[in-house]
């Protein structure tokens, strides 16, 4: 297709000539004869996300007998700072994202139907050019919530459904064609809890158990009585990295399904009955670099851990026949050391104020250590909504008993 040289300016603004092509071919796939206008504009705020750059690319053109098109579409691509790709190996998050688009979403969706993400146009995956093109939810009105207010019940019930939607339609698969879910496994990497990512992964973690005590000491203070807490989580650091992922790794397989693996506030847009803010009636999941095959408590802890606006307790589910509450009651709490661990990770990202937000592509050195120090920003801010919400956790965790295996 010809381009105008006033468009091929405008998608200039993309980072590489590569996904400037990859749009043309999309348009092109979409029947389109014509380009009229393309602008490019910044797709997500700073914050929002940390291992993409977003772009927004809105279209329009013509279609064969010159009917009028017009298109938007979200382009994820990854950084243009080489150091901040190699250490968080971020090619390897875009294939795992790609293959989750590529083969996951069509397996699980042939007997469950739509499962709750954008359409998947196509993808980059040469690890120097990486780059997704994604529907643009923000045209259908799918927006995202304010993280720092946290999600009401409402919200909440519309995640979990969701949630459960897409946990189900593993359970499904397996049902009707068992070799179909095996074919997913290899094509599904753990991309921080498994045994080869822990040279990226393990560094962080650790720096998150450091931040995430200084946090809740400030929290309890010198209170002898709350000591208990102290000590429990002291524990639970001790073991670490390592306890954790292998609580990750050692669910049992009848249990296992396609996990979202980072489901908190900002990586999913809702929909509003008639534009109110507090009846959300549908939601899009965002961002499966950390997509992974384990238990169904990994996501709804890492969800209820991370995003709801108080601690809720959960009993709304009643999967009894394939997936029980008892069952997933005992799921919960094996897996409330990792919720805790990914809350010392996110909750300080929810709650930063706008000024502690870390900025990847500003980081001027080019270790590991000197982007886990930008990442660590938002856990220095030590805001109050951060100390209390971890501490509460803790509370939960300890009050009820999970943490006494420890
Ligand atoms: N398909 C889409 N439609 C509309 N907005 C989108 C879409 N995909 C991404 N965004 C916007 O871009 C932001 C970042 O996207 P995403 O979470 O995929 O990137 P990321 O850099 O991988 O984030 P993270 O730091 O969580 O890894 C989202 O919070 C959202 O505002």
């Amino acid at each position: 297709m010809e381009l105008a040289e006033d468009v091929k300016t405008s998608l200039q603004k993309l980072p590489s000539r590569r996904v400037q092509e990859l749009v043309v071919e999309v348009l092109q796939e979409l029947k389109w004869v014509g380009v009229e206008e393309i602008e490019v504009t910044p797709g997500s705020s700073l914050g929002d996300g940390l291992m993409a750059l977003i772009y927004r690319v809105r279209a329009t053109g013509r279609l064969a007998r010159a009917e009028k098109a017009r298109a938007s579409f979200v382009v994820k691509h990854t950084p243009r700072n080489k150091a901040r790709r190699d250490v968080f190996d971020v090619p390897m998050l875009f294939a795992n994202e790609h293959s989750f688009y590529e083969n996951v979403v069509p397996a699980l969706s042939r007997h469950c139907g739509p499962l709750a993400v954008a359409k998947f146009f196509h993808s980059i995956t040469d690890g120097e050019h990486d780059a997704l093109i994604l529907e643009d939810l923000k045209e259908q009105s799918f927006r995202l919530a304010d993280r720092r207010k946290g999600l009401d019940l409402r919200h909440c019930r519309v995640v979990l459904a969701a949630l459960a939607r897409l946990h189900a339609a593993s359970f499904v698969l397996k049902e009707k064609n068992a070799a179909a879910f095996e074919q997913l496994r290899p094509r599904v990497k753990d991309m921080f809890w498994d045994a080869d990512r822990e040279f990226a992964f393990k560094p962080f973690t650790t720096s998150c158990f450091e931040e995430t005590l200084r946090t809740l000491k400030a929290y309890f203070g010198g209170d002898d009585h709350e000591n208990k807490y102290i000590e429990a989580f002291l524990r639970l650091s001790e073991r670490g990295y390592d306890f954790i992922a292998a609580s990750v790794r050692s669910t049992a397989s009848r249990l296992q399904v396609v996990t979202h693996g980072d489901c908190w506030t900002n990586n999913l847009l809702f929909k509003y009955a008639d534009e109110q803010p507090d009846s959300p009636s549908d939601v899009r999941f965002l961002d499966y670099q950390l997509t992974r095959i384990t238990t169904p408590a990994a996501d709804v802890t890492y969800f209820l851990f991370t995003s709801p606006n108080s601690i809720l307790e959960q009993h709304h589910m009643d999967p009894e026949k394939i997936f029980s509450r008892r069952c997933l009651d005992e799921e919960m709490a094996r897996m409330a050391p990792y919720g805790l661990t990914s809350a010392g990770i996110v909750v300080p990202a929810v709650c930063v104020p706008p000024e502690f937000t870390p900025d990847m592509d500003k980081v001027l050195g080019q270790t590991r250590d000197d982007f886990v120090q930008e990442y660590a920003k938002q856990m220095k801010a030590d805001t109050p909504e951060a100390r209390l919400q971890l501490a509460s956790l803790l509370k939960h965790c300890v009050d009820r008993g999970f943490f006494k295996d420890l």
